[in-house]
């Protein structure tokens, strides 16, 4: 299969590229902490991205990971601090319009019903699970469907149905979901998860070329594995325990000793042609 390119014609129309030093905050998150059952979710957490940057969210099972990017997703509020998203503070908007300004793949995408991938992927226009009824598409966006699908390399599925897709279609689609509303900011949790490795490469080409040929675009990215992050990748923030232990430029907080603090476990961490690899250091046996 050749690798999926996402080509200008697909994405929205980049805007003029920001100058240095002058790129505007797409999120502002300013100590925020969230507690559920009494239980400390995040805890004063800050964050700033900026149009064209591409963060990495790294952290352990149950680090916080998921629930800072719902934050940022405008899912949830947070308990305290405060979250600025594409300029608007939550808590005094609408959260759900604010949601259709975005776009989140969320790898527990709730959708029960069987809908084709194509219909799948309009989902994203209303930001809803389902068709909203009597919702008329535009040719335009008919078309802008398909050739997402295309660059996705879910060409030839786009008449298949959600249930009998495989993990790694699933995700695909909900990429070209996301990118229907034509977002300045896409979020994605997990999004190699259950791919298998040609097609875990594949994503991350066309999310290098996306971000290559939209420099206006920032995207917010969750993982556990250094081996899912996209080369384009250049801030990262790493989680643990609901805290952040690291954040700041890709290559500075990406390093051995950072890593192995965030996971509690000894690792090497490696760099080549601009992905990233993490190694288990050997503990002496006695
Ligand atoms: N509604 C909730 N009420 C109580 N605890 C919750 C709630 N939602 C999540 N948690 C807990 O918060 C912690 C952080 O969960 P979260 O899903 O954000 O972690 P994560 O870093 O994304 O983990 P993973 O890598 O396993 O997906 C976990 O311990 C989880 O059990």
């Amino acid at each position: 299969m050749t690798t999926p390119r996402i080509t200008p014609a697909v994405l929205p129309a980049p805007a003029a590229a920001p100058e240095p030093g002058a790129a505007a905050p797409v999120i502002r998150a300013d100590a925020v902490s969230l507690v559920r059952d009494g239980n400390v979710l995040l805890d004063s957490v800050s964050l700033t991205v900026r149009s064209g940057e591409h963060w990495a969210l790294l952290g352990a099972n149950g680090a916080g990971k998921s629930t800072l990017l719902g934050l940022l997703g405008a899912v949830n509020h947070p308990t305290r601090g405060s979250v600025e998203v594409l300029g608007r503070t939550l808590g005094r908007v609408d959260l759900r319009e604010l949601r259709s300004l975005l776009g989140h793949v969320d790898p527990r995408h709730p959708l029960r019903s069987p809908l084709s991938v194509h219909e799948v992927v309009l989902t994203g226009l209303t930001n809803s699970v389902e068709p909203v009824p009597r919702r008329s598409v535009s040719e335009e966006q008919l078309d802008r469907a398909e050739r997402l699908l295309k660059v996705l390399g879910m060409g030839g599925k786009s008449g298949s149905r959600w249930p009998a897709l495989s993990q790694g279609e699933r995700g695909r689609t909900l990429i070209a979901r996301a990118l229907m509303p034509q977002p300045r900011l896409l979020l994605l949790d997990e999004p190699a998860t259950g791919l298998d490795l040609a097609a875990r490469e594949q994503l991350l080409d066309s999310l290098d070329v996306l971000r290559e040929e939209h420099p206006e675009l920032a995207t917010v990215l969750v993982t556990h594995h250094l081996e899912e992050l996209p080369a384009s990748t250049t801030h990262a923030l790493l989680l643990r325990g609901g805290r952040c232990v690291a954040t700041g430029p890709a290559d500075e907080v990406l390093t051995t000793d950072r890593v192995s603090d965030c996971f509690g476990h000894p690792v090497r961490i490696s760099r080549t042609d601009g992905r990233w690899a993490a190694r288990a250091q050997r503990v002496a046996r006695r």
